[in-house]
């Protein structure tokens, strides 16, 4: 018998296995690894989605097994090495691996289900409200809009004797867009004799025949543009078929994701010095076809962007593909420009701005080897690329590059292990590398580039600290410190442009009552609401639950009740008061939630529209504006107070990004950095964007505290509806991993999670850290897997592998 081991879509840690299905005599020719199929599970007959990792041709097996019901797919979606490699991040990551191969696919590629009520026996039904609901039919939707709830109880009873069922349907999201698209059929001095034959009063369709006669179409034509050009409807469409003027036929297209303007081509620049003396060591690894890691490290604006582009080009010619991955979806815009002004046609998309369509469209031209080179955001490390030249990881440091929620993985990891598989050379650019990266350069396991002059030999910004306390203390704005508001004048007057961030990171808007102190909380988590202004909603970050804006105290009755903190809507406020001049563009997260809305934004402010951009840290990275001379840092130390060993790093990242806004091109830039911290060795190494010395300072912090990149981490967090029985099993599984682990491995914990309470369930933590253990990984996965079968049937376990938050 044929079989084929499936991967099914229920994520929980009974089902974490390959399954063994029967591949029926039908589809013997047609299943292959990689494809979606339609598999029944369980007892009720359920019909769920499946991934083929295997056929194994004339398997003897004792047990019966069950056939596949149907393929999703004609040919396989997933390729050998992306399915190979859900399995090592899964297992590495300890996640489940329907959850891998799923988070690979574009979002309509997952399966959708639909629940059915059916009518089994109607002599058993003696319910009018029942029998009702199947007059005219024997099977409806199972939902709420067809179904009262107050039957649902009767429904039960009915299931249980037989008299009603369910049934469960698959249904395939993932739509195809076809066009019209027509061919003449005739030759010109045909339709010319049709044209002569035609009634008098018939003028449209004369026209219409002149078109034709006019327009030879050696290829299929959009009819759409026909219709539009000559005012033509559908139905003389219709009627010119039926006649036999033209072939008519529906041909697929793709949904392409558009910019807000025309992209400019562009040409390759003359690198300097400094340029190419590493793109020669890069092109040269690209020769030889051996997978090399490098380590870009250069200041802002020192061009890191030309060398990817030229070592794109090369692998282009020779005949490979390229990925190129950037952070966060504010960053891809001008990115987006930049790589699609060289390559044009060439770049696929894959970010999550865009619609669901368009993202499947995307995905099929790389699938089908139409693109050799892919710009997208951390998913899209699984871009189905065949011969893989070249990776690009920009701005490497970014935290958004690891996915911290389920599946859990970091694109770098990925990067890494698909570079060596195709031989590819991988770049990891940024002005402020991760420690971990860094570090790995320093011991030769990543090839070190330095480029520590900006591209045009313009010198970088020079900054200034602003103690705020002095401020303050001084009755000065809380906001803007007077040396800023001269800076910001004096640029408007010579009509250069401002960059003003307000850091929002660790920073939560909540409401606060000035009387009593009152805040109001999550009802199921321990976590204060945030305010968000363009829903009128206070809202838990963690659960979603929202309730309305209080406008009094419900403890003491006060309306002294306000947000705490300052947004961005209320510094642009100010500014505009104190400005009134002045030409602003806001982006935060209200402002940028529209489609395509942040591309429009800094299109504007490209073109000089606006004076002032202001915004969260999502303007810091990447933004290339040459009359940007002044960048201000409205509150620099607010990352610094995250509970988290990485809270220097980040901000020295920050402030160093942001600060390289200024004076990109032939205007000097100058920065003001607005602190309560004016002391710390993060912001006056961020002053002179001194990365190397920060990174030595930090090092032998790290050092002291057994921290990354000396040793790894990884997380344990259990939840359980009841607190003493979460602190109890934490110590039990402490207890029985000692055992399985290596000695030198630390153990810290269990202790209660930093919030205690998310969605009605209690946290308990444990820390693992440790500089090797090859013990470790086999024992968490154990856990991981069995530990609800062994432990408690109500333990919820999730390991997370260098966490983000700690
Ligand atoms: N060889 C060159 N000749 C002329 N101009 C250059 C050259 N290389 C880069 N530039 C220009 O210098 C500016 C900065 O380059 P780019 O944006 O690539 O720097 P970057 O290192 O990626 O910066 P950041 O890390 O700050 O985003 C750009 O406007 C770019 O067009
Ligand atoms: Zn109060
Ligand atoms: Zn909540």
């Amino acid at each position: 018998m044929d079989v084929a081991k499936i991967i099914v879509d229920v994520s929980t840690r009974q089902t974490n296995k390959p399954w063994t299905y029967q591949i029926p005599e039908n589809l013997q020719s047609i299943v292959q690894p990689g494809m979606r199929v339609q598999v029944p599970f369980g007892n009720g007959g359920r019909q769920i989605q499946g991934f083929v990792l295997e056929v194994v041709k004339g398997e003897t097996t004792t047990k019966p097994l069950k056939p596949i019901t149907n393929v999703l797919d004609l040919e396989p979606v997933l390729n050998q090495e992306l399915l190979q490699l859900s399995a090592r991040i899964a297992e590495h990551n300890f996640n489940f691996q329907i959850n891998v191969l799923q988070a690979m696919l574009p979002n309509v590629m997952k399966a959708k289900y639909q629940k059915t009520l059916i009518l089994l026996n109607p002599n058993l039904i003696d319910d009018n409200n029942i029998n009702d609901l199947f007059i005219d039919r024997d099977e409806i939707p199972f939902e709420l809009d067809f179904i009262p709830i107050e039957l649902m109880s009767k429904i039960k009873h009915y299931q249980a004797i037989k008299a009603l069922g369910f049934k469960y349907y698959l249904k395939n999201k993932a739509k195809i867009k076809k066009v019209k698209k027509y061919k003449n059929k005739l030759s010109s001095d045909q339709y010319d004799e049709i044209r002569r034959n035609l009634n008098k009063n018939a003028k449209k369709q004369a026209r219409f025949v002149t078109a034709l006669m006019e327009n030879p179409t050696p290829d299929w034509q959009l009819v759409s543009s026909l219709q539009h050009s000559y005012k033509l409807t559908a139905q003389d469409i219709n009627q010119a078929v039926t006649n036999g003027w033209i072939s008519m036929t529906e041909m697929e297209t793709y949904r392409t994701p558009t910019l807000s303007s025309t992209i400019q081509k562009t040409k390759p620049l003359v690198l300097n010095e400094e340029q190419s003396v590493a793109f020669d060591a890069i092109n040269s690894a690209l020769n030889q076809q051996i997978s090399t890691t490098f380590l870009l490290e250069g200041v802002t604006g020192s061009g890191k962007t030309e060398i990817y582009l030229q070592a794109i080009a090369r692998t282009i010619e020779a005949g490979k593909t390229a990925l190129f991955l950037v952070p966060e979806i504010t960053l891809t815009p001008q990115m987006v420009r930049r790589v699609k002004g060289r390559f044009g046609d060439d770049v696929a998309l894959l970010h999550s701005a865009l619609s669901d369509g368009e993202r499947y469209d995307e995905w099929r031209r790389i699938q089908r080897q139409e693109v050799h080179v892919v710009v997208g955001v951390r998913s899209a490390i699984f871009a189905p690329l065949e011969q893989i030249g070249l990776i690009i990881m920009d701005e490497e440091h970014e935290s958004s590059y690891k996915q911290d929620d389920n599946p859990r993985y970091h694109a770098r990891d990925i990067a890494s292990w698909r570079a060596n598989r195709h031989q590819a050379v991988l770049i990891l650019g940024s002005a402020t590398p991760s420690l971990e990266s860094r570090a790995r350069a320093q011991k030769h396991v990543y090839q070190l580039l330095e480029l520590k002059k900006r591209a045009l030999a313009n010198p970088l910004p020079t900054a200034q600290i602003i103690d705020m306390s002095e401020v303050i203390k001084s009755g000065g704005d809380e906001v803007f410190s007077p040396q800023l508001l001269d800076q910001i004048e004096e640029r408007l007057e010579k009509k250069q442009q401002i960059i003003l961030m307000l850091n929002r990171r660790g920073y939560a808007n909540f409401m606060m009552c000035r009387d009593c102190g009152y805040v109001p909380m999550c009802p199921n988590c321990d976590l204060a609401l945030t305010m968000h202004k363009d829903t009128y909603r206070m809202e838990c970050h963690v659960c979603g639950a929202t309730q309305p804006i209080p406008h009094k105290c419900p403890v003491c009755g006060s309306t002294r009740i306000r947000p705490f903190g300052t947004g961005t809507q209320k510094v642009e406020e100010q500014l505009q008061d104190k400005f009134p001049q002045a030409r602003i563009i806001r982006m935060d997260n209200d402002t940028t939630r529209k489609k395509g809305a942040t591309d429009r934004l800094l299109e504007q402010f490209g073109q000089q529209k606006a004076d002032i951009l202001i915004g969260t840290q999502m303007i810091a990275k990447g933004l290339d504006f040459p009359n940007v001379t002044l960048v201000g840092v409205l509150n620099a130390d607010t990352t610094l107070k995250i509970p988290d060993y990485r809270a220097s790093e980040r901000t020295f990242q920050l402030i160093t990004q942001v600060a390289g806004r200024a004076g990109r091109a032939d205007k000097v830039g100058n920065v003001v950095i607005q602190t309560f911290n004016p002391q710390h060795y993060a912001i006056k190494l961020a002053q002179n964007q001194d990365y190397e010395a920060f990174y030595q300072q930090e090092m032998s912090l790290r050092k002291t505290w057994h921290y990354s990149p000396y040793y790894y981490a990884i997380q344990i967090k259990l939840t359980h509806p009841n607190e003493q029985d979460v602190a109890k099993i934490a110590y039990k599984i402490v207890n029985w991993l000692r055992e399985q682990i290596m000695p030198s491995t630390m153990i810290f914990g269990p202790a209660p999670g930093s919030i205690r309470r998310v969605k009605n369930r209690y946290v308990y933590q444990i820390s693992l850290r440790f500089k090797y253990d090859d013990k470790l990984e086999q024992a968490l996965n154990l856990l991981v897997n069995d530990a609800q079968k062994i432990i408690d049937k109500n333990i919820q376990i999730s390991i997370n592998r260098d966490p983000i938050n700690l």
